[in-house]
């Protein structure tokens, strides 16, 4: 992998980026009458399968934080959390948005929308800028070792999305085996990351549902001698723990200041503890973190996966090996670029080293 390339790509951003100036529209949203609907503010935006259920369930069943979900919005159930509206419901309109949430009763009244996919999408903080005010929306976001994510969202098709065409047949293709994946998938992400100039090419390019660059991208699978086509379907598997990326792109739409991160693990094992790096996006909007005692992250949304007769079960050694080839191949620059990144905006240097989980 030629990952000087990349790195490059990275820092020839500068690691503050300027913040585009878009003009936030007047609109429900900006408006912020009472009597009007409520449009959500607080923004859980990523990144997928690094607990954000159980963070929504944390902070929209609060006893004290009064933080409204989209109630309204049903169909499915967990578009309460999740109403998908920069991504894929954009067309419906802000009425339908803030319909979800109801009426706007007092100037406080406050809104969460935790749709982990925002944070990869290239297209939703430009239509985000557009949309909100930008000097009232905050963003939580999440990180996990993308490595433990990625195996976890593997397992996540395999337990909802098997069904979908897109993953069906890109699965089937590769004997839904997640080791053959790992063997041929990232080598592909990396030859697309390397032909792109920016954060923006790149998430556009190499990490979106419909990038283009997978479209005639094809895998010859030596083991069971099939022609693999359908790599959009698997590439997100990876791709989406490509985080630095991500997180300059937000920062050219929205400044640093509005972000608060957090990491997976560390939610994990010490929730209390971590969990007040969200303190200020709540501050913000005038609520105390409050934590008991004893509190814990709250098990939720783990997909057990006891039915899926297909999906791979690993090994601890399994587990080493496959950890080390994505870190070494994919992720070891962005993952150093994070930590970068948070340690000089956020002045944080506990983050998790997750490439030394793997060493053997
Ligand atoms: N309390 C607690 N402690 C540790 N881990 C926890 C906890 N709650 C949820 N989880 C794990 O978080 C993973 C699901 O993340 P998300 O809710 O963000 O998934 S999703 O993107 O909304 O589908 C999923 O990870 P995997 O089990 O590895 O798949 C959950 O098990």
């Amino acid at each position: 992998m030629n990952r000087k390339r990349l790195l490059g790509v990275l820092l020839g951003l500068g690691i503050l980026v300027e913040v585009a100036v878009f003009g936030a529209r007047d609109n429900v949203c900006t408006r912020r009458r009472i009597g009007d609907h409520l449009c959500p503010e607080l923004f859980f935006i990523g990144v997928q399968k690094a607990g954000s259920s159980a963070l929504w369930v944390f902070l929209a069943f609060h006893r004290t934080l009064d933080i409204r979900m989209a109630e309204g919005i049903t169909e499915p159930k967990w578009r309460r959390k999740e109403p998908h509206f920069f991504d894929v419901e954009f067309g419906r309109g802000l009425e339908w948005y803030s319909g979800g949430y109801g009426v706007r009763n007092t100037s406080e009244d406050l809104g969460i929308d935790a749709t982990p996919d925002y944070a990869a999408a290239s297209y939703v903080p430009p239509r985000m800028l557009n949309t909100v005010d930008p000097e009232r929306v905050r963003f939580i976001i999440s990180f996990r070792d993308p490595a433990a994510r990625a195996y976890s969202w593997y397992k996540h098709i395999h337990a909802q999305f098997l069904a979908e065409e897109l993953h069906g047949r890109a699965f089937k293709d590769f004997d839904y085996s997640y080791s053959l994946m790992v063997k041929y998938i990232p080598a592909i992400i990396v030859d697309c990351m390397n032909q792109q100039d920016g954060p923006l090419q790149l998430l556009k390019q190499c990490m979106t549902r419909n990038a283009e660059f997978y479209k005639d991208a094809k895998v010859n699978i030596e083991e069971n001698k099939i022609v693999a086509r359908h790599i959009t379907g698997l590439q997100q598997i990876f791709s989406h723990g490509i985080y630095a990326p991500m997180l300059l792109h937000w920062f050219k739409y929205f400044p640093p200041e509005s972000f608060c991160v957090v990491m997976y693990e560390q939610l994990a094992d010490d929730f209390k503890s971590e969990v007040q790096h969200i303190a200020p996006c709540l501050a913000a909007f005038g609520r105390t973190l409050e934590v008991d005692p004893d509190e814990e992250l709250k098990e939720v949304n783990s997909q057990p996966c006891e039915n899926c007769e297909n999906l791979e079960r690993l090994s601890l050694d399994d587990k080493t090996y496959i950890g080390n080839k994505l870190h070494t191949e994919l992720y070891l620059d962005s993952s150093r670029m994070l930590r970068r990144l948070v340690l000089h905006l956020y002045g944080r240097d506990d983050l998790p080293v997750w490439e030394d989980f793997y060493h053997t």
